[in-house]
C-alpha cells in the first residue's frame, strides 16, 4: 500500500508534555518522552520545549533511541507584524531544523489567532482575514518558502482551529493564492474534523501538495460538549477532545487509501494532545502504533 522506504512514522511530544498548556505533563521529562516514543515503535518526533536546543546534544539523545526529527512548528505573524520579524525568527528555526536533518518546516499563521486564549470560545471568535491580510499572508509564505528552499527544504502550512486558515474555504483560498512550488500543505485530520470539514475532500483535492501529515482523532461526545458549553480550544484539549488515531470518530480507512493511491511520501506524525495524567502517553502511543500497522501495514 505505502512505500515503506518513503513513509516514516513519528509522534509528537505534545501527548507527554504540552507546550500550549504547560500544566499538562509538566512532570514528564524529555528523556522519558523520547524513550517511550522509541519503545512504542516510532522512528521520528517533532520538537517540544523540553528538547535540548543544541543540535549536537539533541542528535545524540535521539540517536541513542533511533529517532529523528521530522519537523517542528513555527508561528508566523505575517498578517500583524512586519515581514522582517517573521523572516528573522524563521531563519533561526529553519537552520535548527536543517541541522537536525528535517526536510519540512511546519508553519501556521498566528496573526489574530485565538488558539492560545483560554477563555475565548473556539467556534465563535475565529479570525477572518481581510483581502489585504490574505495578500500579506500569501506573499509572506511564498517568501518563507524561498528561504526554506535555500536549504533544500519546504514549508508545510498548518491549517488550525481558531486561526484565519481553518475552514475548507480558507484552505482553498490559501492554496489558490500561493505557488505550489513554494507553499505545501500539512494535513491534520484532527483539526479538519473538529472544525466540521471533510478531510477526504481536502485530501483528494490537494494530495499533490500535502507533504506532512498529523494524525489525531476526535472524541465525538467531547466535541459536542465543546460546542454546547462554548469552550475555547485549550479548554477543549483539556476536556479530552483529541485522542490517538483509531480511538475517536475518524474513519481512517478511506484517508489512508487516498494517501497511498496518491503516492504520499513523508512523515505520518501521531499528534494527540490530551492530559497525560488521564491518558497514559506510552499506552496511547502503543495503541496508535498498533492501529497504524493494522490499517496501513507500516
Ligand atoms: O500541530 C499542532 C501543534 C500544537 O501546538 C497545536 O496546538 C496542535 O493542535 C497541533 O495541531
Ligand atoms: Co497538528
Amino acid at each position: 500500500m505505502f512505500d515503506q522506504s518513503k513513509v516514516l512514522l513519528g509522534i509528537a511530544p505534545i501527548a507527554w508534555t504540552n507546550d500550549d498548556l504547560p500544566e499538562l505533563g509538566g512532570e514528564n521529562t524529555f528523556e522519558q518522552c523520547v524513550s517511550e516514543m522509541a519503545l512504542a515503535g516510532f522512528r521520528g518526533s517533532e520538537v517540544g520545549n523540553k528538547y535540548p536546543k543544541e543540535p549536537a546534544v539533541l542528535k545524540k539523545a535521539l540517536a541513542l533511541r533511533n529517532i529523528r526529527i521530522a519537523s517542528a512548528w513555527f508561528s508566523a505573524f505575517l498578517t500583524t507584524k512586519p515581514y522582517e520579524e517573521t523572516a528573522a525568527a524563521f531563519k533561526q528555526h529553519r537552520d535548527f531544523l536543517h541541522a537536525m536533518g528535517a526536510k519540512v518546516i511546519v508553519v501556521a499563521e498566528q496573526g489574530h489567532s485565538i488558539q492560545g486564549q483560554m477563555n475565548t470560545p473556539v467556534f465563535d471568535a475565529k479570525p477572518v482575514f481581510t483581502a489585504a491580510e490574505w495578500e500579506k499572508l500569501a506573499r509572506g509564505l511564498e517568501n518563507l518558502g524561498r528561504l526554506a528552499a535555500e536549504k533544500g527544504m519546504k514549508i508545510v502550512y498548518h491549517h488550525h482551529m481558531g486561526t484565519g486558515v481553518q475552514t475548507t474555504g480558507e484552505m482553498e483560498r490559501l492554496m489558490t493564492l500561493t505557488d505550489p512550488d513554494l507553499v505545501s500543505l500539512l494535513f491534520d485530520t484532527g483539526h479538519l474534523v473538529f472544525s466540521g470539514e471533510d478531510p477526504e475532500y481536502i485530501l483528494r483535492k490537494y494530495a499533490a501538495r500535502i507533504r506532512h501529515v498529523h494524525l489525531k482523532d476526535v472524541r465525538r461526545d467531547v466535541l459536542a460538549r465543546v460546542k454546547a458549553e462554548k469552550m475555547s480550544f485549550l479548554q477543549a484539549v483539556k476536556a479530552g477532545a483529541f485522542t490517538v488515531p483509531g480511538d475517536g470518530m475518524i474513519d481512517y480507512g478511506p484517508l489512508f487509501k487516498v494517501l497511498a493511491e496518491s503516492g504520499y511520501e513523508g512523515w505520518f506524525v501521531v499528534e494527540a494532545e490530551q492530559d497525560p495524567a488521564v491518558a497514559n502517553p506510552l499506552e496511547y502511543a502503543i495503541k496508535a502504533r498498533q492501529y497504524i500497522k493494522e490499517k496501513t501495514g507500516l
